[in-house]
């Protein structure tokens, strides 16, 4: 799957434009704040029906103008698709399929899976356990609706134990037949989902040092590991004995809503001794590994899409990476960097079908 041609008008910096692609490999090159992340986020837009960067709709639109519209023409399973999107100011946005307007944007979300790669999945190492649970919930729901079924409900029963402890604290009293209700709904769906976390863990840890190693030309190893007060343990009778404990807190300390992900290098966590590079390269694996997955589910090739690859990496780990994306196993990928020789002399290598686009001040040229 690959999109041929995306339109753009006043999306973000960039006015209007017209892009033919390369169905292999796409670079952007430009200088700082040029609108070289914006045309990926364009793209990006037009899998999910929203920006990867801004939550608020209205901010994608041109400061200037009170409009935006994408359109992309893709080919996917050998037929066309066109997809195209327009928010102007003030009102929901549209997004149709061969002209056609969804009537719930989530059934557009899988069609064109695509996966994004940047300075900000940092993040996951850098940030707290929920960025990994995010991640991890992020893939599953992806190919499992039960899944984000059963993390909505898990949530709503979290939501209302927690109540029901501060309620106990203010009211001065306590029921345990009460608090047992949410005991029980937690446990139905906690284990469900733990099942599910486990399974998606076992199968992306490999395909992840894989990557790593390829990455790195073995010259570190890495590992992950899913932490779940799960494992181990009866979840009923681990909530029945934390009571005491979450009475004092007037919070649930134990369940999947703590699971995280231990991410290390060599026999060390990550976070604490990872330099930049092991880092992005970490991120890169992980996230090629999911690409991997996405793929095996979706049965499509999904579009990557790179932004500022080759910050923080060295020449030989770039080269790796650039080798690895654009082999077999890989469809149209997009690359952003500031610096075009950088970029000649890594291409330049491969056997593979590229265009290389100039971006200045939100305009986009073909250089090929
Ligand atoms: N709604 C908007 N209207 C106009 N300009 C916008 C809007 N949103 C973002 N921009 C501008 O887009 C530019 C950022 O573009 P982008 O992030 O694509 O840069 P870039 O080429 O990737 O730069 P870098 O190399 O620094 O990552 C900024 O100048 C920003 O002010």
């Amino acid at each position: 799957m690959y999109i041929e041609e995306v339109s753009i008008v006043n999306f973000k910096n960039i006015k209007e434009n017209k892009v033919r692609f390369s169905p292999r490999l796409n670079c952007f090159i430009g200088n700082n704040g040029a609108g070289k992340t914006n045309m990926l986020d364009a793209v990006y837009y037009l899998s999910f029906c929203k920006s990867f960067f801004n939550s608020i709709d209205s901010l994608n639109i041109n400061h200037a103008e009170n409009y935006f519209m994408l359109q992309g023409n893709y080919i996917r399973r050998d037929s066309n698709e066109i997809i195209s999107c327009g928010l102007q100011k003030g009102q929901k946005k549209q997004f149709k399929r061969n002209s056609k307007v969804y009537k719930k944007l989530a059934e557009h979300i899988g069609l064109l899976p695509l996966v994004m790669i940047t300075p900000s999945d940092v993040n996951l190492i850098l940030g707290g356990s929920d960025e990994r649970r995010k991640f991890m919930d992020g893939v599953i729901s992806q190919y499992n609706q039960n899944y984000l079924d059963d993390l909505l409900k898990y949530n709503r029963a979290l939501q209302q134990r927690n109540n029901l402890l501060k309620q106990f604290v203010s009211d001065k009293y306590f029921d345990a037949e009460l608090l047992g209700i949410w005991d029980s709904q937690l446990v139905e769906y906690g284990t469900r989902i733990h099942e599910e976390r486990k399974k998606f863990v076992e199968k992306l840890i490999p395909v992840f040092q894989e990557y790593y190693t390829f990455i790195s030309q073995g010259n570190e190893e890495v590992g992950l590991i899913h932490q779940s007060d799960f494992y181990d343990n009866n979840f009923e009778e681990l909530l029945r004995e934390s009571t005491p404990k979450d009475r004092m807190v007037q919070h649930t300390t134990v369940g999947i809503h703590k699971d995280d992900l231990e991410l290390k290098i060599g026999d060390y966590p990550i976070k604490k001794l990872g330099s930049q590079g092991q880092n992005k390269t970490y991120l890169v694996a992980l996230k090629l590994a999911q690409f991997n997955f996405i793929k095996q589910i979706s049965e499509l090739n999904p579009i990557l899409l790179l932004d500022d690859i080759f910050d923080k990496l060295d020449q030989n780990r770039v080269e790796q990476i650039v080798k690895v994306v654009t082999g077999d196993q890989f469809g149209q990928i997009f690359i952003t960097d500031t610096n075009r020789e950088h970029l000649d002399g890594i291409i330049r290598k491969m056997e593979t079908d590229f265009r290389i686009f100039y971006v200045e001040s939100g305009t986009v040229k073909d250089l090929k």
